[in-house]
């Protein structure tokens, strides 16, 4: 029998420090713990990692400077491990994910990440891109690094053009209305059911 479903499945991308975390929390916030989880794709890419390596996964998983040593090494072994299986590590996120009624996906990279979820989940997914300016993000700590923001990790979704919401945050005003369109998003998709 097949595994039940959620109602929705919200997929966030965005640059570095465009708020993708901030914004995800918010709406598990506005949305409630009984009907959303938030699932990070990067948790079992880092798990594997973590443990190929002989490395801290807690660490790995923080937002210290433990985690930058590693980013740049990361994303290449990553690379390889996705050219041998594209949905390996959005699979595993999925497995270990809580059943609610809508799973919030905060850090979809990749064309195949969102094939992968199209393919599985078809019609469930919502694609939302966060943007920020530039000056905004540095604020928030972004730094450009070679090796981080010039590859595919960082770049591959520039040219997607299918989102069904793009959305600005660069102040507490953006994230408001934010939340309220990504709310009507929700809705919409559940009301469609
Ligand atoms: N609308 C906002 N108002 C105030 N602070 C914000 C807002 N959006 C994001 N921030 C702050 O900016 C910083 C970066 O945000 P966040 O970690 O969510 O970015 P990110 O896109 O997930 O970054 P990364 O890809 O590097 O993990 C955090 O300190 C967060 O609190």
């Amino acid at each position: 029998m097949a595994a039940p479903l959620p109602r929705t499945i919200l997929l966030f991308s965005g640059k570095r420090k465009s708020g993708k975390d901030y914004i995800c929390n918010k709406l598990k916030n506005a949305l409630g713990d009984e009907n959303c989880t938030v699932i990070r794709i990067s948790e079992p890419l880092k798990a594997i990692y973590a443990k190929r390596h002989d490395l801290d996964l807690q660490e790995l998983l923080s937002e210290g400077p433990y985690k930058e040593i590693y980013r740049s090494d990361m994303i290449e072994w990553s690379d390889v491990e996705r050219g041998e299986n594209p949905g390996i590590f959005c699979r595993a996120a999925c497995e270990s994910a809580i059943l609610k009624p809508v799973w919030i996906v905060s850090d979809v990279r990749r064309k195949t990440d969102i094939e992968w979820f199209s393919r599985e989940y078809g019609d469930l997914i919502k694609t939302i891109r966060i943007t920020a300016d530039v000056g905004v993000r540095e604020q928030r700590g972004y730094v450009y690094t070679k090796g981080v923001d010039d590859v595919a990790s960082e770049c591959n979704l520039d040219d997607f053009d299918r989102w069904n919401l793009i959305i600005s945050n660069n102040n507490s005003e953006d994230c408001e209305s934010a939340l309220e369109t990504i709310l009507k998003l929700v809705q919409n998709g559940q009301n469609q059911k």
